[in-house]
């Protein structure tokens, strides 16, 4: 190493040394803090919200300086003006008067060049600088010159400027998304840095990097529109449980942990759908017409006694004769309400009862000559709460217009499925007995609940009494507050105020309500109706019209971000295949629409084999650009009569020694492998960081290994087998028994 280049490399060194230093600092003030927050505050109200205020605070920031410790600081940048700025993945300042910038966020506009800036269009850098650590040392530096003409070198000059990237490229896989912030390219960090609201689709083919943009975004947003989004939180849908663990981890390594992360099996408060559908049953349940069949439905569930067959209501003044009419005329006064069913109930049973009412007062204030009812508004109105308390008029409303909660609606609906054709109400039709819910059975229940309202009214009564009960406690404190402040400041002199002077009794209840001590993301996942600040869909392509809707009732503002890529929808998942098909509806053509196109996972060989398979059915198929070639050719083995003893030998011929080792096989096959593989993770949940997983297609979308055995196939259709060819970083190895598809042969 030159003089040149080992004064560089101490340079650094002595920053990240002084930056660890204030980290630790930092660190300290806020665990202090936190403690000090916690510390009792009496019964105060005022004081108890500040606390928790005060412990939030804390919390986020001390959480934050935890998880971003490693590889804290990544780059550096010159600029002409001779001002230099280190970035990182946090901000941090000095502790002096002018709390002087030390690092900046990633995030902030001042760090947007070391992204953007190339030879061509400088942006003011002179030099852009990627700084490698291992823990808190310095172990590289690689710089771009920006400028030509400056003749100033450090040594550790790249001329490429893509050595970094391809290093964090062909790095040996963990199991877990690792995050990107140190090569964020030019057209991903324009995605990134998209306005939030309105609708952004991202597409893009395999390994482009769209769920790296996506949760990069995410990060992006909390940052510019933290109070907002920090109120609403942000959601991100991805398609199965082990995808959600795979990418769990680069939002807290990016220091924001106020997300919810979740599939559509876990968008329906209080419901875990663990239940799986057949394939033509997924795809009836997730189709739009599922929307209408579900509401006309609920319709059916407004019944009416038959026509001339009335039910007779026992009454101590006589029999009332409930017949066709009277519950017609009633049912119409509801549905004219426009609510939803439980909610237009009550108008039900109110139409029922005035009729019945009626019915009642004709006959026992009848005069025999025809003069007017002899009976007054009050009579009546005893008869009428006669009426009302009759446990036979409560059974008949309870027959004619039930009370529904969604899961007994779709229970029942799914036992007996009506409006639809033959063929798709047998294919949904549930067992009896039959308890589980599906993940396509959510966007139903959602639908449902929204048919049905709920008649919260007990709640809201109860909530108010609550309210109630606490204006009177705050009354009492303000009460005491009084009475005690002569006593305690004797000084005429003094302008202290008491509570009883800024607040009043309602405010201080409502203060007292406010002391939700949840994270807006907790909130918003126990609470179907809440709208997300920011929703986030990734392998967007999967959804059925179905979960849309729903996803869309969650977000009201329309403010989305969805990625995905058509190519890769899954045979039978129900998905809308066309972006403009999926947002109609909701936001006509007003989205933006923008593509990646540079792979960065698969080698180019690989990705050749890939396309073709694309490539037979729709030969314009283009896919997107590998950004490199390893030189290895995947390669195919014919396995003769023992499938798994050929797999099981190919397994131990690829498994790395670092690195992992993806075993994609036809669901059918899974039981048979696994028998001959110690220590291999299958099932609906693997574990991803273990060196060898066993998944079919479906489960392996989104997710990457360094090399890749794919199993049989034949046996998968177009998309899946796509899918499963491109999950590879490094190799790719074919075994079969079964003739192999005419493009990979
Ligand atoms: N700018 C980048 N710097 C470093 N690595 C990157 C960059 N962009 C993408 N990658 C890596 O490329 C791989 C593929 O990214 P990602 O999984 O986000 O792609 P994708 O488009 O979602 O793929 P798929 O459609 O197959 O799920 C990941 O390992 C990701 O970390």
């Amino acid at each position: 190493m030159s003089t040149r280049e080992s004064v560089e490399l101490q340079r650094e060194q002595e920053f990240i040394d002084r930056l660890y230093e204030r980290v630790s600092v930092l660190r300290e003030d806020a665990a202090e803090g936190v403690e000090d927050a916690l510390a009792p505050v009496g019964n105060g109200l005022q004081a108890r919200v500040e606390r928790d205020v005060l412990v939030a605070e804390r919390s986020g920031l001390l959480s934050a300086l935890n998880a971003v410790d490693g590889s804290l600081c990544f780059g550096r940048i010159d600029l002409h003006d001779g001002s230099a700025h280190h970035i990182g993945r946090i901000g941090i300042r000095e502790d002096d008067t002018d709390r002087t910038p030390l690092l900046i966020d990633w995030r902030a506009p001042v760090a947007r060049p070391f992204y953007l800036a190339t030879g061509h269009t400088p942006m003011g850098l002179r030099r852009r600088r990627h700084i490698s650590t291992d823990g808190r040392t310095v172990t590289e530096l690689h710089d771009e010159i920006l400028d030509l003409g400056d003749r100033e070198r450090s040594g550790f000059e790249d001329p490429s400027g893509d050595a970094v990237l391809l290093a964090a490229l062909g790095s040996a896989r963990t199991g877990r998304m690792g995050d990107i912030v140190r090569t964020i390219q030019a057209e991903q960090d324009r995605v990134i840095r998209a306005p939030h609201r309105g609708v952004l689709v991202v597409e893009g083919g395999p390994g482009t990097g769209k769920t790296a943009v996506a949760l990069h975004r995410a990060a992006y947003l909390l940052y510019e529109h933290r109070e907002l989004l920090a109120k609403r939180a942000v959601l991100i849908v991805g398609p199965n449980p082990a995808f959600l663990r795979y990418i769990g981890e680069v939002l807290p390594a990016l220091g924001e942990t106020g997300v919810m992360l979740a599939t559509q099996a876990e968008l329906f408060p209080g419901v875990h759908a663990r239940g799986t559908d057949s394939p033509r049953a997924a795809v009836v349940k997730g189709g739009a017409g599922m929307a209408e069949a579900l509401a006309l439905a609920v319709r059916d569930r407004q019944a009416l006694p038959e026509p001339g067959a009335p039910m007779i209501i026992r009454h101590d003044d006589g029999d009332l004769v409930l017949d066709w009419e009277i519950a017609y005329e009633a049912r119409q006064a509801a549905r004219d309400s426009r609510l939803p069913h439980n909610l237009a109930r009550p108008h039900f049973a109110f139409h029922l009862i005035d009729a019945l009412t009626t019915q009642l007062a004709d006959r026992i204030g009848a005069d025999p000559y025809g003069g007017p009812n002899f009976l007054g508004p009050d009579d009546i109105a005893q008869l009428a709460k006669s009426v009302a308390a009759s446990d036979e008029v409560h059974a008949a409303v309870a027959e004619l217009w039930p009370l529904l909660t969604p899961e007994e609606f779709l229970a029942d609906y799914l036992a007996e499925p009506v409006y639809l054709p033959d063929e798709d109400a047998a294919a949904v039709r549930r067992a009896p007995g039959e308890r589980e819910w599906t993940p396509a059975d959510v966007p139903l229940l959602d639908e449902a609940a929204e048919l049905l309202g709920t008649d919260d009214s007990a709640e809201r009564a109860a909530a108010e009494a609550r309210r109630q009960e606490r204006v009177v406690y705050a009354q009492g404190v303000l009460e005491l507050s009084r009475g005690s402040e002569t006593h305690e400041f004797e000084d005429e002199e003094s302008e202290v105020l008491a509570a009883h002077d800024i607040i009043d009794a309602e405010r201080m209840a409502e203060r007292q309500e406010e002391d939700d001590h949840r994270s807006a993301a907790e909130r918003a996942a126990a609470d179907r109706t809440w709208a997300f600040g920011h929703i986030i869909v990734d392998e967007a392509q999967e959804l059925s019209p179905m979960a849309w809707r729903l996803l869309m009732r969650r977000s009201p503002t329309r403010s989305l971000t969805l990625v995905g890529d058509p190519v890769q929808t899954s045979e039978g998942a129900g998905g809308v295949g066309s972006w403009e098909k999926i947002l109609r509806p909701y936001v006509g053509d007003r989205f933006t629409h923008v593509r990646l196109g540079v792979n960065y996972r698969t080698p180019a060989e690989i990705m050749e084999l890939a396309a073709g398979v694309v490539r037979a059915q729709d030969p314009s198929f283009e896919p997107p650009g590998s950004v490199r070639s390893t030189g290895e050719k995947p390669w195919t083995r014919s396995a003769g009569a023992d499938l798994a003893g050929e797999v099981a030998r190919a397994v131990a011929e690829m498994t790395p020694e670092e690195g992992r080792l993806g075993v994609i096989a036809p669901r059918e096959l899974h039981e048979e492998i696994a028998a001959r593989l110690d220590g291999i993770t299958a099932g609906a949940e693997p574990d991803l960081t273990r060196p060898v997983v066993l998944l079919d297609p479906r489960e392996a979308k989104g997710l990457e290994f360094d090399h890749v055995l794919v199993v049989e196939p034949g046996r998968f259709g177009t998309s899946d087998l796509y899918v499963a060819l491109t999950r590879a970083t490094q190799r790719l190895g074919i075994v079969h028994r079964e003739p192999l598809p005419e493009p990979l042969r």
